[in-house]
């Protein structure tokens, strides 16, 4: 079983606390990158001891790859239809819970699996929670064809939402593309702030070359921020969040 005395207190803690709202019998999904990366390995140690029997769909090629590696068996999300609960990292997290997601450049397929849950769950650490979404860029996916159409397209959307100095880069894996799971670009949004999410989410969902942007909206029912000293911190949507607290605490 994995040795989790190396990895990130923060996410270590997180990682516990959302896994011990699994139940035997659930239909699950597993979120993608560093913090989910964790929860997967937490998952697998409560699997093998207790038996558990479980359903899970995964985010990504590379949640698939480490969860079976650990001996969870993988189903895509057709084969089990509905989830129960999904657990999953996030970029940002602000106080109504909406989130930023896709620094791994998954958002999509964790979009796709959330919006199939009864439940999504997030796992942080303190310095995911903000006052106001935007500082992390906003991961757009995209596609090939007319990529520079696209990218044209979401700059005049930005421009038209006013939101000021702004950059639309497309993100890169050494020299080459970043390339998605789904065969997808991704054009990063460098925005510094966001004032009004729901409004940009519109503007970006109705160009026809985007594919989904990394905006969680409404989606997320519970954020579980873990701290350096092994506590957490539950967050639901009537939580009155203090960021700044909660970010000097995570040191
Ligand atoms: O595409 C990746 C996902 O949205 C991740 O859940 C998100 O980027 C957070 O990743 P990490 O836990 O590594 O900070």
């Amino acid at each position: 079983m994995p040795d989790l005395s190396q990895s990130d207190p923060a996410k270590v803690a997180a990682s516990r606390a959302a896994v011990a709202l699994v139940r035997d019998g659930m239909k699950l999904g597993l979120g993608t990158g560093s913090t989910a990366a964790i929860m997967v390995q937490v998952l697998a140690e409560r699997v093998k001891a207790e038996g558990l029997n479980l359903r899970c769909a995964a985010t990504s090629k590379a949640t698939t790859d480490l969860a079976e590696s650990l001996g969870i068996k993988i189903e895509t999300l057709d084969e089990i239809g509905w989830l129960d609960l999904t657990i999953d990292g996030a970029d940002e997290v602000d106080p109504d819970l909406h989130l930023i997601k896709g620094g791994g450049g998954a958002h999509l397929r964790e979009k796709v699996v959330a919006m199939a849950s009864d439940r999504m769950v997030v796992i942080a650490d303190p310095g995911k929670v903000v006052d106001q979404l935007g500082a992390f860029p906003l991961p757009v996916e995209v596609l090939h064809f007319g990529f520079e159409t696209t990218r044209k397209l979401i700059r005049r959307a930005l421009d038209t939402l006013d939101l000021g100095q702004t950059e639309v880069l497309q993100r890169l894996k050494g020299s080459d593309p970043w390339v998605t799971d789904e065969g997808n670009l991704i054009l990063d949004l460098h925005l510094g702030v966001i004032p009004d999410a729901h409004a940009l989410a519109r503007a970006l969902a109705a160009i026809p070359g985007v594919v989904e942007h990394g905006l969680f909206l409404g989606i997320c029912d519970l954020a579980i921020i873990g701290k350096a000293d092994g506590t957490v911190v539950e967050l639901d949507r009537d939580a009155d969040i203090d960021a700044d607290r909660l970010a000097g605490e995570g040191d």
